[in-house]
């Protein structure tokens, strides 16, 4: 006899943080996304810059996830407030909040300078939607926890758009079909590329997006070739390369000293290569060190 499929409520995942940001990398950067980070990584990139979700973080179900993610959006139309601006910025986001202005909600508060005059409802496109309709699942390496995959389907049935940062050493063939994947290629410089689950190649569509993530000429070399040998940007939506920040010789994480986007974009140009330059906006707005955004 086959056992009863466990619901929501009785399902669990590790859970390092969920937040409300402005999505920093990918072709959906700029857009309002919720974020959720999960615990543990198997890989220990020399850049990685997301360490704390190793072992912080704790059990949450698949429910109490999904009416978070639902909540904090909709209960957090400021932006992020806990990393603050990028240190040495002038905080100059462009819209300046007056001591008492954080409730918008109220109808007869008369529209000031500093106070917007629509309601965020009347601001939204999509006037129905009280909270955000894109979600990234993010880590750590998230396809670790095999419950990710109920809380992904769960989230795709509730009409989000769900987006999943992956650091390609796990199948990503078992995930739900209307998820798009974000799939790293960890290169010689990151120390894992031996991790990489080269099936996962076949497995792309075009809605997916393959990430190369930089450290020196000897990886962009390395990033060409493997464009040639799998055609990847003829599969996938698009393919994102990026610098890890250069460092000053004896500021190097685990050896590793970056690389340059100016040289980057240079090699890039010159090449014609079919790939998208990023960066990661989140770190130009916020505090690059900080969490929650
Ligand atoms: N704002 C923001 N955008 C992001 N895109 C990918 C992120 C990640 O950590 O995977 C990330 C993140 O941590 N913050
Ligand atoms: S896969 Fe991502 S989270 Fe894991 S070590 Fe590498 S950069 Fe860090
Ligand atoms: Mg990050």
């Amino acid at each position: 006899m086959t056992k009863p499929a466990k619901s929501l409520d009785e399902q669990t995942l590790l859970i390092n943080e969920i937040f409300y940001s402005v999505q920093g990398e990918s072709t959906y950067a700029g857009l309002p996304c919720v974020f959720v980070r999960l615990r543990g990584c198997h890989l220990r990139c020399a850049y990685c810059d997301t360490e704390y979700a190793f072992h912080e973080g704790e059990k949450q179900s698949l429910q109490a996830i999904i009416d978070e993610v639902e909540s904090v959006s909709a209960t957090n139309p400021s932006p992020p407030g806990g990393g603050g601006p990028r240190s040495g910025s002038e905080g100059d986001v462009g819209v300046v909040m007056a001591a008492g202005d954080e409730d918008q909600s109220e109808p007869n508060s008369a529209p000031t300078a500093l106070t917007p005059s629509l309601s965020r409802g009347e601001r939204g496109l999509n006037q129905t939607q009280s909270s955000c309709d894109l979600v990234e699942i993010t880590g750590g390496e998230p396809l670790l926890q095999r419950n990710v995959h109920p809380l992904m389907t769960a989230l795709c049935d509730a009409g989000k758009t769900v987006l999943i940062e992956t650091s390609g050493a796990c199948d990503i063939s078992v995930c739900d079909p209307r998820v798009i994947r974000i799939m790293d290629l960890k290169t010689p410089g990151s120390g894992e590329a031996h991790r990489n689950d080269w099936n996962n190649i076949a497995h792309l569509n075009e809605r997916d997006e393959v990430k190369f993530v930089l450290t020196s000429r000897g990886d962009y070399e390395w990033m060409v070739k493997q464009l040639e040998e799998h055609r990847l940007h003829e599969r996938v939506n698009a393919v994102l390369v990026s610098a890890v920040h250069k460092v000053e010789p004896g500021k190097e994480i685990a050896g590793c000293l970056g690389l340059s986007i100016t040289e980057l974009a240079g090699w890039l140009l010159q090449d014609r290569l079919p790939v998208r330059l990023q960066t990661q906006l989140h770190k130009l707005i916020w505090d690059p060190s900080a969490r929650g955004v």
